[in-house]
């Protein structure tokens, strides 16, 4: 039995692991869980992931969620195929990437989260966008960005030369960053918007991208 992703193709925690899929190579079944009927809140999918968010990988007999910690096993698992995401040969490389794959976790996430639900997802809940939040969010988006900048000043990829989960897990949020009036936080900034660039371009996530689509309201 292979691996089986239980989310859905517009849902940026989901496409954070299609796309290390499609990097690797790998043959998957996509279920898709219906959000907006309420499926993840109620069991058989609340025995998968007790928080009730999608995405969830089945493994076998193996049951994961938490998109981060998917992608962690993926890269892990199948280390020797596709594109080498965790620098698995040398540890020093390692752990440069898992300073980043923090870095996009705490510092990157909380700040652009807000701005994309606000402007992306609220108004297709019937919910009126929060101009607060948002001026509060891109701020900080600013400040980690400014971060960002000097780092890919130096470096062409976050971890260093090459591309890894580091960069992969910015891919999903920052695609819709720019469907946003705030995508000038990253085409203003050089380094920042070379390395969106590049990395948006690859062709597992220019595959993924094709499904990011809310339906039209
Ligand atoms: N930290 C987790 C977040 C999952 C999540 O928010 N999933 C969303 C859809 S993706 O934006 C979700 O399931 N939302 C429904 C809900 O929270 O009720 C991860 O990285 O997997």
């Amino acid at each position: 039995m292979g691996l089986k992703l239980y989310g859905l193709p517009m849902s940026t925690c989901t496409t954070r692991v299609l796309t290390c899929l499609h990097e690797k190579g790998l043959e998957f079944e996509l279920v898709p869980i219906n959000l907006f009927g309420g499926e993840h809140k109620q069991p058989p999918f609340l025995e998968k992931n007790p928080f009730g968010q999608i995405p969830v990988l089945e493994d076998g007999d193996l049951t994961l969620f938490e998109s981060r910690a998917i992608t962690a096993y993926i890269a892990h698992k199948f280390r020797d195929s596709g594109c080498d995401l965790i620098r698995h040969g040398d540890d020093n490389e390692a752990a440069v990437v898992r300073v980043w794959v923090e870095a996009e976790a705490q510092q990157y996430s909380p700040a652009i989260q807000p701005i994309v639900f606000q402007c992306l997802v609220a108004p297709r809940i019937g919910k009126t966008s929060d101009q607060k939040i948002i001026d509060e969010s891109v701020e900080k988006l600013g400040s980690v960005l400014d971060v960002y900048e000097a780092r890919l000043s130096k470096t062409k990829y976050l971890a260093g030369d090459h591309f890894t989960l580091a960069d992969l897990h910015h891919l999903s949020y920052t695609f819709y960053l720019m469907k946003t009036p705030y995508a000038s936080l990253v085409e203003s900034r050089p380094h920042v918007k070379a390395w969106w660039e590049d990395i948006s371009a690859r062709p597992a996530f220019v595959k993924v991208s094709e499904n990011m689509k809310f339906e039209a309201k």
